[in-house]
């Protein structure tokens, strides 16, 4: 496969340090995007899982709150290792941009069947939460408005100021700490992959229990 890596003209670091969040329509190449796709769509919901939420023990699924299927990439295709080197690549840029410290990242395939969505949150509401940004990149081709599934983001008081198309190769970028978002219902299938990028989880470290 051949690829171009991360377009070099779009400067994520200043749209999300002015307003916490950024569209990136075309920040992948193509054909990385549709290796991705047919990874999704080849293994169908075959090796994935309904999705909790809460971490840890109080980890529960709730149809209400959010309907997706999640795999967690694990670097076994082609495909997702070059995806992941280019998330390595966008972490030391945003990094030298807006100190923001990222450390790792984590990044899973999502795929939201029809009547499903996710209802408003946020990525990191607990204090000892370590994830800081919240990278969703969209596999669905020719996706129409009348087909539901937008990203909806939402400002601090619960409004919502954007409707983002699930298209395929769009990225957005949002803090995962402060961006309030939702998917909206979805009238086909939706797949996408989610990824966060963590500061070092001090509670593994020395000193620590
Ligand atoms: O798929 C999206 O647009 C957002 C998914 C999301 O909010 C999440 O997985 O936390
Ligand atoms: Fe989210």
């Amino acid at each position: 496969m051949e690829t171009t890596g991360c377009r070099s003209d779009a400067e994520p670091g200043d749209a999300l340090a002015s307003r916490g969040w950024v569209v990136l329509p075309r920040f992948f190449d193509p054909g990385l995007v549709a290796a991705l796709r047919d990874e999704v769509h080849r293994a169908g919901l075959v090796g994935m899982r309904r999705a909790g939420i809460g971490r840890g023990r109080q980890r529960r699924v709730l149809d209400a709150v959010r309907g997706d299927w999640i795999r967690w990439l694990d670097g076994s295709t082609a495909a997702q290792r070059e995806f992941l080197e280019r998330l390595e690549d966008l972490r030391i840029r945003i990094n030298r941009a807006l100190m923001l410290g990222l450390f790792e990242v984590e990044a899973h395939f999502a795929l939201y069947p029809p009547g499903t969505g996710y209802e408003c949150h946020l990525d990191a509401f607990q204090q000892d939460n370590p994830r800081r940004l919240s990278a969703v990149l969209y596999l669905n081709r020719h996706w129409r408005r009348s087909q539901g599934g937008t990203l909806a983001i939402h400002d601090a008081r619960g409004q919502i100021v954007e409707h983002i198309l699930p298209e395929a190769g769009t990225m957005v970028l949002f803090l995962s700490q402060t961006v309030p978002h939702a998917v909206l219902p979805t009238r086909r299938w939706r797949a996408s992959i989610a990824a966060w990028f963590r500061v070092r989880d001090i509670g593994d470290g020395p000193g620590t229990r």
